[in-house]
C-alpha cells in the first residue's frame, strides 16, 4: 500500500510545476529578464551605476567594510568624491563611477554549459570568494569611461602571502587580470584574457594598500590592448607593470557612444 502510495506520488510529480526541478527551472529561466531588472534596480540603488547581467544577489563586495585600512578609506573616499562630483553641464554624468562587485558575475550565461549544474551553482568569483572581511582580496574599481581607464584599489590581506610578509606574485597577477578585464570587458563587451605579461618591480607588503592603474592602449579588431600599474597610494612607488591583451568573445558593442 504504502508503496502504491510512493509510485503514484513519484508519477504526479514530473506533471505538478511546483514540485518537479525541471520545470522549477524552466519557470526560472523565463523570469530570467525579470530577475535580471531587479538585480540591476537593486543594485543601482546601492551604488548608483547600471550593471551587465550580474546575479540576483545584490551584496555588493566592493562597499568599505571594517577590515578597510585608514589608507585604503582615505583613497577610497577620494575617488567616491569624485564620482559624485557633476561635470561640465554639457556632460549628463561625472567622469568617475564606481563599479559594484559581486561574487557570482553571470549566472545565467551559457558559459557554463560544460559545468554540471552542482558546479554551475557553486560558481563563485575567484577574488570574491571568502566571507571574512579583510582576509585576501579587498578591492574596489572606479571606472572613468571617457578616458578610457580605471583605478583599482587594493589592500592585500594576510592569505595572500607569497614570499613572507609579501604578496604572493599570483595574487598580483590575479588582481591585474581583473582590473584589465574589467576595463576590456566594460569598454568593448564580453573578453577572454589571451596574454598577461607582467613584469614585477618591487614587492607589495602583505596588508598595504596600492593602486593599480588601468589603461586601453589600442583596439584592433577583436583584440583589446591593455596596460596596467600598480603603484603605491601616492604613486611614488612602482610595484608592477603590466600589459594584457583580451578577445572579444561575444556581440561586440562600442559603448564608448552609450551613456
Ligand atoms: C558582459 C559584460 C562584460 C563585463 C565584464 C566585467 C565583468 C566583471 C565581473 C568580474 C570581473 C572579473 C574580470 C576577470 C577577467 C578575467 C578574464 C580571464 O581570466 S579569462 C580566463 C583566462 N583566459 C582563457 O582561458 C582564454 C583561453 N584562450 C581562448 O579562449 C582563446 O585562445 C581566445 C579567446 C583568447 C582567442 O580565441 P581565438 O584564438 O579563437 O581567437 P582568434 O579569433 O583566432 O584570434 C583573434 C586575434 O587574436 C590573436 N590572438 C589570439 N590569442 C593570442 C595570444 N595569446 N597572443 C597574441 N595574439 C593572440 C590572433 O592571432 C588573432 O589576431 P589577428 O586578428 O589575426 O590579428
Amino acid at each position: 500500500m504504502i508503496l502504491r502510495c510512493l509510485h503514484a506520488v513519484r508519477r504526479f510529480i514530473p506533471h505538478c510545476p511546483a514540485l518537479c526541478r525541471d520545470a522549477v527551472s524552466k519557470r526560472s529561466l523565463v523570469k530570467i529578464p525579470e530577475l535580471l531588472y531587479s538585480a540591476r534596480a537593486s543594485a543601482r540603488g546601492l551604488s548608483k551605476m547600471s550593471l551587465w547581467p550580474f546575479s540576483v544577489s545584490p551584496w555588493d563586495f566592493s562597499q568599505p567594510n571594517a577590515s578597510w585600512n585608514a589608507e585604503m578609506q582615505e583613497v577610497y573616499d577620494r575617488y567616491n568624491a569624485l564620482c559624485e562630483v557633476k561635470a561640465e553641464e554639457t556632460e549628463k554624468k561625472p567622469p568617475w563611477r564606481k563599479l559594484p562587485s559581486y561574487n557570482r558575475s553571470l549566472k545565467y550565461v551559457t558559459g557554463g554549459v560544460y559545468l554540471s549544474k552542482i558546479i554551475q551553482s557553486k560558481a563563485r568569483l575567484f577574488t570574491r570568494n571568502l566571507k571574512e572581511h579583510g582576509a585576501a582580496f579587498e578591492y574596489v574599481v572606479f571606472m572613468n569611461k571617457q578616458e578610457k581607464r580605471c583605478v583599482c584599489l587594493f589592500q592585500a590581506g594576510h592569505l595572500l602571502e607569497g614570499p613572507p610578509g609579501y604578496v604572493h606574485g599570483g595574487a598580483i597577477a590575479t588582481m591585474i587580470d581583473t582590473v584589465t578585464g574589467t576595463l576590456a570587458g566594460y569598454l568593448v563587451g564580453p573578453v577572454m584574457t589571451a596574454n598577461l605579461n607582467i613584469n614585477y618591480r618591487s614587492p607589495v607588503p602583505l596588508g598595504s594598500v596600492v593602486v593599480l592603474h588601468g589603461a586601453l592602449d589600442r583596439i584592433e579588431g577583436k583584440k583589446v590592448f591593455v596596460t596596467c600599474r600598480m603603484t603605491s597610494t601616492d604613486e611614488s612607488k612602482l610595484h608592477t607593470e603590466a600589459t594584457a591583451l583580451f578577445i572579444t568573445v561575444g556581440p561586440q558593442w562600442n559603448s564608448f557612444e552609450v551613456s
